[in-house]
């Protein structure tokens, strides 16, 4: 069975727009475990641009399905991190002023950096998973780091779905073939969505978690968050 960690950031964005409390991001995380999320996932930036550091403290002992914290390793995600003590940190090397992740590790050149990131982060409990592309290289190096998971960064499948779904699958496949082969958890995210969810999941069945936020909030506003939680699962278990 592959989870659905619904990433809140999007919402955080709309809150912030005003400056008040409205929507109460609390009560969204709670809802849609309540709804079926099976995860939460946050990605608080440097900026604080929608999650806030203060939303993560928050979050944590409402949280009862799995809490993953996606982010840059600057000193103060660690230190939150380590603080707040998710289910699962991700570690995504996007700069500050990104506006959104744009690209996996490249393992090789962060391979000292990520093996001490992972032994810090496991000594304490905490899954590790680590944002990659599908090179098989790197995910082969990404195991050497004794990561948990990776995740696989899926926003070039999402660009090439529309133009051939079966070659926009296939690295995906052989990506994490090779990582179930190591013995290391496959997660997916970016861009993925009710038009590309089914296909992707429907040839990595052993697929553990997507994280899915900004096309699952906007589907929200058509269907309702209930609702359109309920369509995402049902993409996960053709
Ligand atoms: C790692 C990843 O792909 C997501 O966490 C994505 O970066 C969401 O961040 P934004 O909500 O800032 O786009
Ligand atoms: N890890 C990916 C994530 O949390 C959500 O990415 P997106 O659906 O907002 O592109």
């Amino acid at each position: 069975m592959t989870n659905l960690s619904v990433n809140i950031n999007k919402v955080a964005t709309i809150r912030n727009a005003r400056g008040g409390n409205m929507p109460d991001i609390l009560k969204v995380a709670q809802d849609c475990e309540n709804f079926g999320a099976q995860g939460i996932t946050v990605h608080p930036r440097p900026d604080e641009r929608h999650i806030k550091y203060s939303d993560v403290y928050a979050l944590k002992p409402l949280i009862r399905t799995e809490f993953n914290i996606e982010g840059y390793p600057c000193n103060d995600f660690i230190d939150l991190v380590l603080k707040v003590k998710p289910t699962q940190v991700t570690l995504v090397p996007d700069a500050p002023d990104a506006i959104t992740s744009n690209a996996g590790w490249n393992v090789s050149a962060n391979f000292d950096l990520l093996s001490e990131l992972v032994d810090t982060f496991t000594a304490q409990g905490i899954r590790t998973s680590i944002f990659v592309g599908t090179d098989l290289a790197n995910i082969e190096l990404a195991a050497k780091t004794g990561t948990d998971r990776i995740e696989l960064y899926t926003e070039p499948y999402a660009t090439n779905y529309p133009v051939n779904k079966e070659e926009a699958v296939a690295p995906f496949i052989a990506a994490a073939q090779l990582a179930k082969n190591l013995g290391i958890g496959v997660n997916a995210g970016h861009d993925l969505s009710l038009e590309n969810l089914a296909w992707f999941s429907q040839n990595i069945p052993w697929l553990e978690e997507v994280s899915i936020g900004h096309a699952l909030i906007c589907d929200a506003l058509y269907h309702g968050l209930q609702e359109t939680i309920s369509l995402y699962k049902a993409c996960l278990q053709q």
